[in-house]
This record gives C-alpha cells, sequence and structure tokens, in this order.
C-alpha cells in the first residue's frame, strides 16, 4: 500500500470546483474525460501484461472513463471486454459509450471474470452504499487483479460514510487528485496502491499527502542554541518524557532539558529538579515546551500546563495536557501543536462530525493549534485549512512509547522557530522515516538510538 508523496487530496465539490475552473480555462469535461481514459487504458495495459481485461463500467462518468479506456486499449491491441450496470446517464458517459464499437455484457451471476478487471462502476458520484444483489456479483470478482479509477466502487470518496468497497483495489488511479477515502482509515487499505493520473486540473494542494522527508543539514554557522532548545516537562512517570526529551534531541534540537526527572536518557541532556521550572520557561532560549507525555490527569498537570500557557512559549501538548489546555487555547493565540490518538481526540473534541479530516479541520479551527491527530492514518491540520494526511505511516509505530516520542520530535521542530505547521509535518515525516529504517521489532527506543 502507497500513496504518492505531497500529492493534492480534494474532496468530492472541490473536485467539482476544479472541473468547472478547467472549463472555465479551455479544457471541456470531455477531454478531461479522454484524458481519464488514457491514464486508466495505460495502467491497465502494464498490469495486464498481454492477459485479457474486462472493464466493469457505472451509469455516471467514472463508467465513461471505463469507455474510453476499452477504446483506447482495443486499438492498442488489448484483449478487452466491457461490462456495464445500464445505459449510461450521462451525456459524457453517452459519448463515451458510442466510442465503444464492441459489445457490451451485462454485469450479472454468468459474467465470466478476466485476469485484470477495471472497476469503473462509481466514483466520486456514489450516493449510497452499492446494493447488496450488486455487492455479491462482484464479490465474485475478488481473487482478480483490480485497477480501480478514481476509487474503489462503493466507498465514499469524502471518506466521511464507512462503505467499504465489495472489490478491493491492487492500483487505484486517482483522477486530478487523491481523495480523502485514498488516505483514511476504513478504506484506504481497500485502495492497494494509489497512483495519480493529473489530467491537467490545477488542484489547489492545501490538503495534500505527507511529502518526501529532506535531511536537512545544520546551517554551517549553527551553535546549539540556534538548532533550538527544548524544555520537557517530566510528569511522576518519567521514563516517557524521557522518550520524548531523547527524541528531541535525536530530531534535531540542539539542547534539551528535562525538567522534574533525576534521570537523564542521555548524558547529553540535562535533568533537574522541577523547583527550576519556572526559571526555565522565562528563559529566552527555551524556543519549544513539551508537556504531557508521562503525566496522568491530575492537579499536578494541570499546574504545569497554565504555567506553560503563561509564558506564551511555542507548545507541544500531548495525552492529558491537551484537555488541561482546551479552554485557554484559543483565547492567546500562540504556535502550539496537540498530538492526540483517536480516544484523546475524542474525549477532548466529542461535538464533532464528518471524516477524519474535517474533524481535524474542525479542532484545528476551534483551538487555533495545529492538530496532529494520530493512527495509522494520522492526519495533520492548521487553523488556517491546511492539510497533510500520513496514510500509510509505518505500522512498525503501533507500539507503546512512540507517541512519547512524536511530541519530542515536534518539540524540536518547533524549537527551531518556523511555522508550527511546518513543524508538526516535518516531525510525522521524521518518526515515519525513523520507524521505516529500523522496521521489524522496533520498540520505541530504538527510535531515539543511533
Ligand atoms: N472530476 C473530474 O475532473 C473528472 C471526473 N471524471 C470521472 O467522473 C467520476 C464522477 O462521475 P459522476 O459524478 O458522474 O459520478 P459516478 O461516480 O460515475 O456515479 C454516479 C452515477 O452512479 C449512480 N449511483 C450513485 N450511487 C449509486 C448506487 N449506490 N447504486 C447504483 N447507482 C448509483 C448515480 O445515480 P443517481 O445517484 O443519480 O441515482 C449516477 O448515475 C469521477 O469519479 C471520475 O471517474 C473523469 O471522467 C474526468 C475528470
Ligand atoms: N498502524 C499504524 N501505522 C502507522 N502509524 C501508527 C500505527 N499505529 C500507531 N501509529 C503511530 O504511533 C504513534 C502512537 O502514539 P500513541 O497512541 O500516543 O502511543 P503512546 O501513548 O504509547 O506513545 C502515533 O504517532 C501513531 O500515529
Ligand atoms: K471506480
Amino acid at each position: 500500500m502507497s500513496v504518492p508523496a505531497d500529492a493534492p487530496i480534494l474532496t468530492s465539490d472541490a473536485m467539482r470546483e476544479a472541473e468547472a475552473a478547467c472549463a472555465v480555462q479551455g479544457t471541456s469535461l470531455s477531454e478531461l474525460m479522454e484524458l481519464a481514459g488514457a491514464a486508466v487504458a495505460d495502467t491497465a495495459w502494464r498490469m495486464a501484461a498481454g492477459a485479457p481485461i474486462l472493464i466493469l463500467c457505472g451509469p455516471g462518468n467514472n463508467g465513461g472513463d471505463g469507455y474510453v479506456a476499452a477504446r483506447l486499449l482495443a486499438t492498442r491491441g488489448a484483449a478487452v471486454r466491457v461490462a456495464a450496470l445500464s445505459e449510461p446517464s450521462t451525456e459524457l458517459a453517452k459519448a463515451a459509450r458510442a466510442g465503444w464499437s464492441g459489445p457490451v455484457e451485462a454485469v450479472d451471476g454468468r459474467l465470466a471474470p478476466a485476469p485484470l478487471i477495471v472497476d469503473a462502476l462509481f466514483g466520486v458520484g456514489l450516493s449510497r452504499p452499492i446494493a447488496d444483489d450488486l455487492a455479491a456479483i462482484l464479490g465474485h470478482f475478488a481473487d482478480r487483479r483490480i485497477l480501480a479509477v478514481d476509487v474503489p466502487s462503493g466507498i465514499d470518496s469524502d471518506g466521511a460514510a464507512d462503505w467499504m468497497p465489495p472489490l478491493r483495489a491492487d492500483v487505484t488511479l486517482a483522477l486530478g487528485a487523491l481523495k480523502p477515502a485514498h488516505v483514511l482509515l476504513p478504506t484506504a487499505p481497500a485502495c492497494g496502491r494509489v497512483l495519480l493520473a493529473p489530467i491537467g486540473i490545477a488542484a489547489n494542494k492545501a490538503m495534500r499527502t505527507l511529502p518526501r522527508v529532506r535531511e536537512t543539514q545544520p546551517e554551517a554557522t549553527a551553535h546549539k542554541f540556534t538548532r533550538g532548545m527544548v524544555l520537557v516537562f517530566a510528569g511522576p512517570m518519567p521514563g516517557a518524557a524521557g522518550l520524548t526529551a531523547a527524541a528531541a534531541l535525536r530530531a534535531g534540537a540542539g539542547y534539551v532539558v528535562l525538567n522534574g526527572s533525576e534521570r537523564a536518557p542521555f548524558s547529553a541532556i540535562i535533568a533537574e529538579s522541577d523547583a527550576k521550572f519556572g526559571e526555565r520557561l522565562d528563559d529566552p532560549r527555551v524556543g519549544a515546551v513539551v508537556i504531557g507525555p508521562g503525566f496522568p490527569a491530575g492537579d499536578e498537570l494541570l499546574f504545569d500546563v497554565e504555567a506553560a500557557l503563561d509564558s506564551g512559549k511555542p507548545l507541544v501538548l500531548d495525552a492529558a495536557a491537551i484537555d488541561a489546555a482546551l479552554p485557554r487555547l484559543s483565547e492567546t493565540p500562540r504556535k502550539t501543536i496537540l498530538t492526540p490518538h483517536e480516544g484523546e481526540f475524542a474525549r477532548a473534541f466529542p461535538q464533532l462530525y464528518g471524516s477524519k479530516i474535517d474533524r481535524a479541520k474542525a479542532a484545528a479551527a476551534r483551538t487555533q493549534a495545529v492538530v496532529v491527530y494520530k493512527g495509522a492514518d494520522t492526519v495533520i491540520a492548521a487553523p488556517d485549512g491546511r492539510l497533510v494526511a500520513a496514510w500509510p505511516g509505518s505500522p512498525w509505530l503501533a507500539t507503546a512509547g512512540t507517541g512519547d516520542v512524536l511530541a519530542g520530535a515536534c518539540g524540536a521542530m518547533l524549537a527551531r522557530g518556523g511555522d508550527a505547521f511546518d513543524a508538526a509535518v516535518a516531525a510525522v515525516g521524521w518518526h515515519i522515516a525513523q520507524a521505516a529504517r529500523i522496521g521489524p521489532g522496533l520498540v520505541a527506543d530504538d527510535l531515539i538510538r543511533d
């Protein structure tokens, strides 16, 4: 499973706007469909490698893409058959259907499969789950290679409904832009390897997939304080905060202080009594404060979070610190990153609806903070509407303590002084790259070792 790096993600509404903008600029919708069909034909040609292809066409423009691909594949000499649910219902799809001169079979229980099935039944226009009888027919093709056109048919491309497709795709060819369902659970695994066919749409990149991680070398003139100083508050479970502090150092901070702990995870980290924490908060060199790892909810946490908020410093708030800070976050906007996992998010933002992307964006707007909504399908949302989706990440991260490490990495990136959203994106990228490097047997401590 994979998605292209730094690729635009559009909802179905945004897709229609982009389509309309294309028309205004002189590219007609039928030209877009021709480009989409050509991209489908190319991908199917490569996947089939000479074997027969069966294209399943739906009534709308997704089906239209299928008819165009069928025509182009036949021209190239591919052994291609077409089966349709019904006659096309849109003008574009009707024109595409008219261009296919071969027979059109019915999609029913008698339909013979082929080694490669191209699923062009429904795309972003699906408005309800597909009927059980159609799902049962499609189920017979589940053991074949499947190329899904735009999205696997049966899913809500906006990712708000959790409908699952009867056919899981080996490859999904996203048209014009990725859609939320390609990068969100539960549908993302059913999309297989997602490829992007740009088809000339100028897609807004406010929402996009994770960019490739770039190794950035420190400035030639750097010294430890210019690389960023991170202050980590250790709670009653200093092991967790130790991981956070070590991760901050490993992710590039020049100087890390672990306040409230007797034991430093690395000799380079200053571990000191919590008596000094007021003094540390006043230190102008401290570029980011991380609080939450190792703290159960309670008075002690509340006191420290209040102090951190009063300091006006850029903050990374994890776990119980998120709830503690919530009432005051939007009062005085500052650079803040929140790193909730599913349970913490649900507790902090119980009233939000829609897809994980919609909810992350709403939480960011409400708190005026960057929200890293963790999970296998982590999304990072900024208050101004920017969003990065990090699917598929690395499943080796599904082990205790990796969230503490991510909080430390966020602290390191934030302490550099740049934009909080860019810092969070860089931290998530670093976290996944570390996990991918280590792979099997990963424990959280490995992420901070050499
Ligand atoms: N955006 C772009 O730039 C480009 C987009 N292109 C392509 O267009 C696709 C979007 O096409 P689209 O809007 O025509 O909708 P589509 O997904 O074919 O389905 C709608 C049809 O399905 C029907 N239907 C719905 N639910 C149903 C159900 N449960 N069971 C049965 N029927 C159901 C629905 O009927 P209705 O709901 O009206 O009853 C309607 O007839 C997009 O994904 C991409 O592939 C490219 O060609 C070019 C560039
Ligand atoms: N299946 C998975 N694929 C990719 N990343 C995952 C997966 N499961 C968990 N993660 C990541 O691992 C981290 C776990 O964080 P969290 O749940 O806070 O753990 P902890 O509290 O034990 O540190 C998060 O960054 C999350 O996105
Ligand atoms: K489809």
